[in-house]
């Protein structure tokens, strides 16, 4: 069995903090927080030494006002869904705490900030990069593609993988090799992060009627998906540093954290519980930030200790 819907939704607090707090719910904080640090990441990397701080800000607050935008269109479009799910009955349009016209207007202000910013003080091509991700996903993954195929998230993984290049072109204002890269590897992520919660909540999925893998195809299939997925991760995560973009420190992170992501897929592929699908779906975001971070390490650290280590012999 998996979790079930059993508790009843929390009542609406009704005071201002109430209410603010709702419009922050709205935002999906926690991902949206992710999803700016690691296009905070490909912003930092994509330039050598020290970038310019000013437009590193402002690339943030512009793509995490349009990340945050897409979060509210989702949840204005899938309200009905999330009231049947336990996991997302007390988002603020379920639980009746915002109305839709509020959420709509949130969303389309949020929107319409994000872009003034990324277009006046950043580049147009990022703006329209991530008008295209936010698009994606509030939009086309949520209307058409969730509620038709249980490769709705694969597809529509695209638009989550985005921000690092996202970053990455705010600096450079251009598509390179590298920022594809940092790309492809949040896009190989998606399906074992969001898998391994599907399994665990495949019963809430299939009473809301989401097409989900589990659903359709089965736990077993999906522990399959999930463990070839991994292998694709694996070998996306070795390729910067077989291109030379990062060295030695980033190479013993990624082997470490694909090791231990490895053991987990493999554990659940071979004895399925919830618990250890629990499990997995904390640990890919924290590989993922952790991840993320050891780029960043071996970007400003690597040169420096082989150049340290150079100066020693
Ligand atoms: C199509 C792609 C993706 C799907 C379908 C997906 C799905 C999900 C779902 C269903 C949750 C549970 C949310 C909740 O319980 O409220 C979740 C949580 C989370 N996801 Fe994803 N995700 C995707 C991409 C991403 C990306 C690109 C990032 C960051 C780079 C990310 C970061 C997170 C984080 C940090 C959480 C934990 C949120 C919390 O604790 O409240 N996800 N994801
Ligand atoms: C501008 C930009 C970078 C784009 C936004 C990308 C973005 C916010 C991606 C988030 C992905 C995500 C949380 C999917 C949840 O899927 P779901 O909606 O099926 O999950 P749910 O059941 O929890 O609502």
């Amino acid at each position: 069995m998996s979790e079930q819907s059993t508790s009843k939704p929390a009542p609406v607090d009704a005071s201002l903090s109430g209410a603010i707090q709702q419009y922050y719910d709205l935002t999906k904080p926690r991902v949206v927080m992710l999803i700016v640090f690691t296009a905070f990441v490909g912003m930092l990397l994509a330039v050598p030494g020290m970038p310019d701080w000013k437009t590193v800000v402002l690339a943030c607050v512009g793509i995490w006002l349009a990340a945050a935008s897409g979060a509210a269109m989702n949840q204005i479009i899938d309200m009905r869904a999330d009231a049947i799910m336990a996991r997302t009955q007390n988002r603020p349009l379920a639980t009746g705490g915002l109305q839709v016209w509020q959420a709509v207007v949130f969303a389309l202000l949020l929107c319409g900030l994000g872009m003034l910013v990324l277009v006046l003080w950043v580049n147009v091509l990022t703006a329209v990069l991530t008008f295209i991700s936010m698009v994606g996903y509030g939009i086309i993954y949520t209307v058409f593609l969730k509620p038709a195929t249980p490769q709705n998230i694969v597809i529509g993984g695209a638009a989550g993988a985005a921000p690092p290049l996202l970053g990455w072109v705010a600096m450079t204002n251009a598509i390179t090799p590298e920022g594809c890269l940092l790309f492809l590897i949040i896009f190989a992520w998606t399906p074992p992060h969001f898998w391994a919660l599907a399994l665990y909540r495949r019963e809430e999925y299939a009473a809301a009627g989401v097409p989900m893998l589990p659903v359709t195809h089965g736990e077993e299939f999906t522990r399959l998906q999930i463990l070839l997925y991994t292998y694709i991760l694996v070998a996306v995560t070795l390729l910067p540093f077989t291109i030379h973009m990062f060295g030695a420190l980033y190479l013993a992170a990624a082997v470490y954290l694909n090791a231990r992501f490895m053991y987990y897929v493999y554990t659940l592929y071979r004895n399925y519980s919830d618990a250890l699908s629990r499990k997995t779906f904390f640990y890919s975001i924290k590989y993922l930030m952790y991840l993320f971070a050891a780029m960043l390490v071996d970007h400003y650290f690597w040169d420096r200790i082989v150049l340290w280590t150079l100066g020693q012999v």
